[in-house]
């Protein structure tokens, strides 16, 4: 059966009015996480951010926090292998995962991120949502496939959030919608609407934030 995905509506004012109180609050850095036992206890829900190295998780995550630096853009792709737990103030902890899919991280590091990540999406009973980034430019790659395939089996529901939305044309910008839409075809575990943003121009973050706080 085909899924019919579309485009996350605007939001209505009182949920753009909920993002925004949600993120007025100040977010803050909780800890770094190498290992389950490290988790913070499970007491709200959570979303999370996955998405190549490069994708613009550290951006997005800034601009939905309005922080400069919350999320440290690392300047060596692939070497941060924690789970970054930050919490807003009433309602679900923001997690941060490893960026995935860089070429040169060595073998054991992956194998460790991906051992990490499988027990982090299949045991978090309170992670709600996992936002998966791809980049409007590269659209839903090989590597990200394993990712949403990881997800299905985890039965944890994703959404898409294109980023770097400033960087292509309207034409460019269909091109790839229509290619991700396809990907998204066999993996049911993708939530059906998707969102477009872009987080130097601010495109679809406040969209994001409403999403993230009607979840809560
Ligand atoms: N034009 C444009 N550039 C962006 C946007 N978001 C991120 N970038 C740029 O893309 C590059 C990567 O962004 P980051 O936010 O560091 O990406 P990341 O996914 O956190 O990267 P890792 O730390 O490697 O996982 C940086 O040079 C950003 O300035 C955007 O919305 N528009």
């Amino acid at each position: 059966m085909q899924m019919d995905f579309t485009l996350t509506p605007e939001p209505d004012d009182t949920s753009r009015e909920r993002g925004r109180l949600l993120f007025a609050a100040p977010v803050e850095f909780l800890k770094g996480v190498v290992a389950m036992a490290g988790l913070p206890p499970a007491d709200r829900i959570e979303v999370c951010f996955a998405g190549r190295s490069n994708v613009g998780k550290s951006s997005l995550i800034n601009a939905l926090t309005n922080r400069k630096n919350l999320a440290r853009a690392s300047n060596t792709p692939g070497r941060t292998q924690e789970i970054n737990y930050f919490t807003t103030e009433g309602g679900p902890y923001l997690v941060d995962l490893p960026g995935y899919g860089f070429a040169e991280a060595p073998v054991a590091v992956v194998q460790k991120w991906q051992a990490l990540l499988k027990s982090y999406l299949s045991g978090r009973a309170t992670l709600r949502r996992v936002f998966v980034l791809i980049d409007a430019r590269h659209g839903v790659k090989a590597v990200d496939d394993e990712i949403l395939s990881l997800l299905d089996r985890s039965a944890v529901t994703f959404q898409v959030v294109l980023t770097k939305v400033d960087k292509i044309s309207q034409a460019e910008r269909e091109k790839v919608l229509m290619q991700v839409k396809g990907a998204l075809q066999k993996h049911p575990a993708a939530y059906p609407e998707l969102v477009v943003t872009s987080s130097e121009k601010g495109d679809g973050i406040e969209t994001l934030r409403a999403i993230i706080a009607g979840l809560a």
